[in-house]
């Protein structure tokens, strides 16, 4: 069984949380508050402003040309195109999308996923180590989408685009990833190992919080000083 298996089999469990948890229960019937889905998007933009420059951090750390050509493309994927998801859920909200992101902020938990990339991109010189803590962005998403179609029929649900967007185009980017950090993991000490894996888990803890924290809209609750 190779390394990232061994992760994906222990991740399942919170991923089946996830899946049972307000937020997604509330996609899949089509009837989530609005508020949530705002909170989300305001959230989330950011977010993905964040996860395209930390794949920048690791161009830096990376030698081989196609290996920096994918992680170009990725970049324009996260900046150009997953906002197409976006669009779907500001739809649903019924509001111009640049009207709700405006004023988002790194809230709590998305600001404790955002900071335990960039830990990594900082602190270890291998981009293993930030790829651990970051597959999971796209993993749980897919994995969340694939069981929601296997056990539902979205037809005429309002979010069904925001949940196909995410069952299609992951293979090849998981694949990539799962060949670093395997090829990475072959030759590297326990320690390390064990570093990798925490990475990951916790990134998968941390979708299970960014959705909980949505669901709740919870905030800094710190007013915002404008200049
Ligand atoms: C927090 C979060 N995690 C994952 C995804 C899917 N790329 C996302 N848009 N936002």
């Amino acid at each position: 069984m190779m390394f990232t298996d061994e992760l994906q089999r222990e991740a399942a469990p919170i991923i089946e949380a996830i899946y049972q948890d307000d937020f997604i229960q509330g996609v899949i019937r089509g009837d989530i508050d609005k508020k949530a889905i705002r909170h989300y998007l305001k959230a989330d933009h950011l977010y993905l402003n964040e996860f395209a420059k930390i794949y920048s951090l690791l161009i830096a750390k990376l030698n081989d040309k196609d290996d920096i050509r994918f992680l170009l493309e990725q970049i324009d994927f996260v900046i150009n195109g997953e906002v197409t998801a976006h669009y779907t859920m500001a739809d649903y909200v019924g509001e111009n999308y640049q009207d709700i992101i405006a004023g988002g902020e790194w809230y709590p938990a998305s600001d404790h996923y955002i900071k335990h990339m960039y830990y990594n991109a900082y602190k270890y010189d291998d981009a293993s180590f930030t790829i651990c803590a970051m597959a999971p962005c796209p993993y749980v998403y897919q994995q969340l989408a694939l069981k929601i179609k296997d056990n539902h029929d979205l037809t005429g649900n309002p979010l069904k685009d925001w949940v196909d967007f995410y069952t299609v185009n992951m293979d090849e980017l998981m694949n990539r990833l799962n060949h670093w950090v395997n090829r990475f993991a072959e030759t590297t000490t326990d320690e390390n190992r064990e570093i990798l894996r925490r990475n990951f888990l916790e990134s998968c803890v941390h979708e299970r919080r960014f959705f909980e924290m949505s669901y709740r809209q919870e905030a800094w609750g710190i007013e915002v000083m404008h200049a």
